[in-house]
């Protein structure tokens, strides 16, 4: 059975920011995802790491309430989140490779559009886009095109701007770098990482590549055919793996240099 992240319920009795309980979505024939047991602890930052068809966007989605679950449950700050609470989910930022910007709106107006959909007033709107684009580095310039007109870096960091709108308490980033060139993707992960320190966010990162899983994430979640196979730090992992198809993904990547099996 997996452990929880380090989020789980503390000493103080603080649910975790999200949290997924035996959860478990089919999707046809032979095709499950889960039961999954998971806590993302408020204020952690975690990698959810795995091969194609492992299962993690389903993970992400049945988070969002994007993918409702045929079994389980998904909670959000120890409340369950069901697939018509726009207010819940509002909370919950959610990134995806390529921004997953709409093309015929600007990227401030990609940016800005779920709180004018919330009615928030112009000035308030503009105050936010002004904030979010200093940190996520996109001058009036970039801001005024729209996505066809945008570098994949540039994109991103609108999808992010997005994503960060309504200032959620969570972020969920399902590949976000994953389309970039290495050059672009560096620049993006720093850049990323200042703003995960920065706004003390919960994050939850889907991504292939080890490497960057362990450059924002100490807690790596690894899943294969469904399920959580392991879950820990790296160095836990590598130590003590649950599955010999644990050390396989760990040694498949490119980039990080480990420690040679005893
Ligand atoms: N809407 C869907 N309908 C049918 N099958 C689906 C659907 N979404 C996902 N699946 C299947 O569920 C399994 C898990 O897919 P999922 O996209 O969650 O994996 P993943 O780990 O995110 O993969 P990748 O890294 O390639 O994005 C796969 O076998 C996939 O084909």
């Amino acid at each position: 059975m997996e452990r929880a992240a380090d989020g789980d319920r503390g000493a103080g009795g603080v649910a975790p920011a999200l949290e997924l309980r035996a959860a478990w979505k089919r999707h046809r024939e032979g095709v499950t995802v889960g039961p999954v047991s998971l806590a993302v602890g408020e204020g952690t930052t975690v990698a959810l790491v795995g091969p194609s068809g492992a299962g993690k966007s389903t993970l992400l989605r049945m988070l969002l309430g994007l993918a409702r679950p045929d079994g389980g449950e998904v909670l959000f700050q120890g409340r369950p989140i069901g697939p018509a609470d726009d207010a819940l989910r509002r909370r919950i930022g959610y990134v995806v490779q390529g921004g997953g910007l709409f093309p015929h709106l600007t990227a401030r107006d990609n940016a800005a559009l779920v709180a004018r959909h919330l009615g928030w007033p112009r000035e308030r709107v503009a105050a936010r886009v002004r904030e979010l684009a200093g940190l996520a580095r996109l001058d009036d310039d970039a801001l005024a095109r729209y996505p066809g007109q945008l570098s994949g870096g540039q994109a991103q960091r609108v999808g992010l701007m997005r994503a960060l709108m309504l200032d959620p308490a969570v972020l969920l980033l399902d590949e976000p770098l994953g389309a970039l060139d290495p050059l672009t993707r560096a620049d993006l992960q720093g850049d990323l990482e200042g703003v995960f320190a920065g706004l003390r966010k919960t994050v939850l990162l889907v991504t292939h590549d080890l490497a960057e899983a362990v450059f924002f994430a100490r807690h790596l979640v690894l899943m294969r055919d469904g399920r959580v196979l392991q879950e820990g730090a790296l160095p836990e992992l590598l130590a003590a793996p649950a599955d010999p198809f644990v050390i396989r993904f760990l040694r498949a990547q490119r980039g990080l240099s480990l420690p040679e099996p005893r």
